[in-house]
């Protein structure tokens, strides 16, 4: 019951502030754009798309924030000056929700990506669920039949599970993210056997034993900053980052493979298939009619 045309009375100038403030926030950091689309996964995986993932910690909230895979999350001070700047022009109209949603969609946009019709209307939760976030979000070291259990969970399938990967075609990752696949994978002393060695070589250096966890790879080397269809190509050449990424190629069998070197090849069906997913995962349980409030703050509960 989402609706693209939700705001088109209440907040006429939504897609122009939204796009403004995104545009300006690039100028001075081109990773945020991926940043911002993590941001509308992280909280649709958990307690559908309610903007949970926003809450700071308070005397009743256990913040989203600081569960496992989401402590290193970023963009949320962008989220915060769209809601501020649309507090302005629309007060008390626009949820939070919503925001997370659009943003996704510049952000991809922005980074030369397709455009779909963002359904909105979506309300905000007066709680978060840190524990599901611990149990619910997709971990990189898990592997295929796990990650397709938690997409299928919140209504996702396979062709969703392929198309939305495909968003690691821009964005960053920390080593430790990656590096049990540089040197002793799975305790076989040896790296990784679907890693290319050239490009198991460039990993190692920039992620070298008892270097830190935290350094910065592109998900994409390729192309970091642009949203294109070259994530698939290098899964098919050994050189997904993560071992998420390369298992949907790489496991004996699986159904992702032929979605996988279809998308590789065919830029236009990607596309396409990224904006229906979207749509899928923006979709996921959300809060309507007078359930949930409109947040006047993304990181408070009304009234707290
Ligand atoms: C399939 C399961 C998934 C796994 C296991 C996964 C895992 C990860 C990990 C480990 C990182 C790096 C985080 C860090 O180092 O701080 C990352 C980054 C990212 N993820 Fe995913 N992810 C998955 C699905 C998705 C989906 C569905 C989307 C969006 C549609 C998405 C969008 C992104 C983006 C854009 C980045 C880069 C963020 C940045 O540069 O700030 N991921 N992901
Ligand atoms: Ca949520």
């Amino acid at each position: 019951q989402l609706d693209s045309t939700f705001y088109d009375n209440t907040c006429p100038n939504l897609y122009r502030i939204v796009d403004r403030v995104i545009w300006s926030a690039m100028l001075s950091d081109a990773r945020i754009g991926a940043s911002l689309l993590r941001l509308h996964f992280l909280d649709c995986f958990v307690n559908g798309c309610d903007a949970s993932l926003l809450l700071d910690d308070s005397s009743s909230i256990q913040s989203e924030k600081n569960a496992g895979p989401n402590v290193d999350a970023r963009g949320f001070d962008v989220v915060d000056t769209i809601k501020t700047t649309l507090e302005d022009a629309c007060p008390g109209v626009v949820s939070c929700a919503d925001i997370l949603a659009l943003a996704a969609h510049t952000s991809v946009v922005l980074a030369g990506g397709p455009s779909w019709n963002v359904l909105l209307g979506r309300r905000d939760s007066t709680t978060a669920n840190q524990a599901g976030a611990n149990t619910l979000i997709p971990s990189p070291f898990e592997g295929l039949t796990n990650i397709t259990a938690k997409f299928s969970a919140v209504g996702l399938n396979t062709n969703d599970l392929v198309a939305l990967s495909g968003a690691h075609t821009f964005g960053r990752a920390q080593c430790r993210t990656f590096s049990n696949r540089l040197f002793n994978f799975s305790g076989t002393g040896n790296p990784d056997q679907t890693l290319a060695s050239s490009y198991l070589a460039a990993l190692r250096q920039r992620c070298p034993q008892n270097g830190s966890g935290s350094t910065l790879a592109n998900l994409d080397f390729t192309s970091p900053n642009n949203f294109d269809n070259n994530y698939f190509s290098n899964l098919q050449n050994n050189q997904g980052l993560l071992q998420s990424d390369q298992e949907l190629f790489s496991t004996t069998g699986a159904a992702t493979i032929a979605i996988v070197n279809n998308f590789a090849n065919n830029r236009a069906a990607f596309f396409h298939s990224f904006a229906v997913s979207m749509t899928n995962m923006g979709n996921i349980s959300p809060l309507t009619g007078s359930s949930g409030e409109i947040r006047s703050d993304c990181k408070k509960v009304n009234g707290s």
